[in-house]
């Protein structure tokens, strides 16, 4: 059986326990290969390489840096099909979403970030009338830490090195032990680019053992994570007492607010896709509706029969709208919260059961699933689920909108759907969020500051908050003396 192994000091090798973990095709159920289940052992080995491969990685060009990234870049879109089935087997979801969504945006985030770090710059300040002269260096922190999640594998995994090389670090980087393969399948392509070996460690493994070795390792001065609230929670204890730097992108419970004014058409199709694209599986998707009391009976019906023209069906399909859920576990906590919100007194509008999908029995597949509820307060209004579940409300004005919508621990996205310039500035500006998208969704511009608020997590991924994040400001402050003649 295919062995997923750590790549470490750009080798692949056996993790130093000789243990490993079962890997998951969830279009199936059956076990299609074995992932390293690596230890604070091989954390340490990783961290060596990284240490090691520092002071040539940290000193090498710019220009030279970027020119490796850029090759990744090319590498991972030489590399899309493959790249794309491997992900689809790996984490249930439909290989069209792949192919178009997944694998360029990892190969857009090298070629993202080895484009922005030879824009990046640093600041100055003239403290005029005291001879005085202050620069900011902004140099890479070291050996950082990089963990990401199952739901977007390559695309979040890549999200967060792409950076932290970038700007100078090596890095320790572990992803999800449920979707390992396409972080795998990078440590080829990192040396076919000729990346350094040591700079980027690909460490395999469980959160609990793997990941909280990296969290832990006193050497390793900044994590980026993304996942799910209650880790993010234990990684900021763990971390705290060493002052490390981190940024969380934690869960989220997104509102999408829609005002009777909006773009009809435009506004069904996106929130199909809103609510239930990567099978709900994204921090940003917007799994709580809001809908203006005067159109909600119109958009409850025209929703449901958008939400029944969905296939649920084998990922390698290239009709599939929804594939399976990542796990057979996660799909056990989305049916619970399912019969949650029933028992809160929500009202399954569609969906709501398992689907059988012909040839794959054993697979993880849900309808997608819509619930009208009255009560914010409910848990299934509260409680991130991250699966195909979407509940609709109804409200009566923008105040009230806005009320609901605020009125969680997370902070993440907001959608607004409206055609009046007014109510755009006034409702954005109100709702508690790190991102709001008017008129579309998930409009990504890699620019742009991307991260959460409340419970959502801290601090800012993408453009230069990415950079500033994976550097360490040194402010220089010089004074000079003048000539004795001179005024
Ligand atoms: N992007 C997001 O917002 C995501 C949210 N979630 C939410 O979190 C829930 C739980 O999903 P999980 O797979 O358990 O996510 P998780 O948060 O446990 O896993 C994310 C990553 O963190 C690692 N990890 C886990 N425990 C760790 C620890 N103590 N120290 C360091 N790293 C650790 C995991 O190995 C994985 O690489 C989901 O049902 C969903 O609600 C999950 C994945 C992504
Ligand atoms: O950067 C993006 O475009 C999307 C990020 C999505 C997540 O972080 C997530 O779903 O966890």
């Amino acid at each position: 059986m295919k062995k997923i192994l750590n790549y470490i000091d750009g080798t692949y090798q056996d993790p130093t326990s000789g243990e490993w973990l079962d890997n998951f095709n969830p279009s199936t159920g059956n076990i299609y290969s074995q992932i390293a289940k690596s230890t604070p052992k091989d954390i340490e080995h990783a961290y060596v390489a990284a240490k090691e491969a520092f002071p040539s990685w940290s000193t090498t060009p710019i220009e030279t840096r970027s020119k490796i990234m850029l090759r990744i870049a090319d590498l991972i879109e030489a590399n899309l099909d493959r790249l794309a089935a491997a992900e689809s087997l790996d984490n249930g979801k439909p290989v069209s979403l792949a192919k178009a969504v997944d694998i360029p945006r990892a190969s857009a985030n090298f070629r993202f970030f080895g484009n922005a770090i030879t824009q990046f710059a640093s600041e100055a300040h003239e403290s005029v009338g005291r001879n005085t002269m202050n620069f900011t260096l902004r140099q890479p922190i070291g050996v950082v830490g990089c963990i990401s999640p199952w739901n977007l594998p390559l695309y979040l995994f890549t999200w967060k090195v792409a950076p932290a090389i970038a700007a100078g670090n090596c890095v320790v980087a572990k992803p999800s032990e449920v979707t390992p393969m396409t972080a795998y399948l990078l440590g080829e392509l990192l040396s076919e680019a000729g990346l350094p070996k040591g700079v980027l460690n690909i460490v395999h493994g469980t959160g609990p053992e793997a990941g909280q070795a990296i969290v832990a390792h006193p050497n390793i001065k900044a994590i980026s994570f993304t996942g799910g609230t209650t880790t993010g929670e234990h990684i900021a204890r763990t971390a705290a007492p060493m002052f490390k730097k981190l940024s969380l992108e934690l869960g989220g419970k997104n509102p999408n607010l829609i005002f009777a004014d909006c773009n009809y058409e435009k506004m069904l199709s996106v929130t199909v896709k809103s609510s239930f694209a990567n099978q709900g599986q994204i921090c940003l998707c917007g799994s709580r509706i809001y809908v203006e009391e005067s159109i909600a009976e119109t958009f409850k019906k025209d929703f449901v029969a958008k939400v029944s023209e969905l296939k649920v069906g084998n990922p390698s399909d290239n009709d599939t709208n929804l594939g399976a859920l990542v796990s057979q576990a996660h799909m056990e906590k989305v049916e619970n919260y399912i019969e949650i919100a029933k028992n809160e007194g929500g009202t399954v509008l569609f969906g709501g059961n398992k689907v059988s999908v012909p040839g794959h029995e054993q697979g993880y597949y849900l309808q997608p699933t819509v619930i009208e509820i009255d009560d914010n307060k409910c848990r299934i209004q509260q409680e991130e689920v991250f699966g195909p579940v979407v509940t609709i409300v109804s409200f009566k004005d923008e105040t009230e909108a806005i009320q609901m919508a605020n009125d969680v621990q997370y902070g993440l996205s907001a959608t607004v759907w409206t055609q009046d310039l007014n109510r755009t500035m006034r409702v954005s500006k109100q709702l508690e969020a790190g991102i709001v998208w008017v008129n579309t969704w998930l409009n990504r511009d890699l620019r742009t500051p991307f991260g959460g608020v409340k419970n959502s997590g801290v601090g800012r991924e993408g453009g230069f908050e990415a950079l500033r994040f994976f550097t360490e400001p040194k402010n220089v402050c010089i004074t000079y003396t003048d000539l004795p003649n001179n005024p």
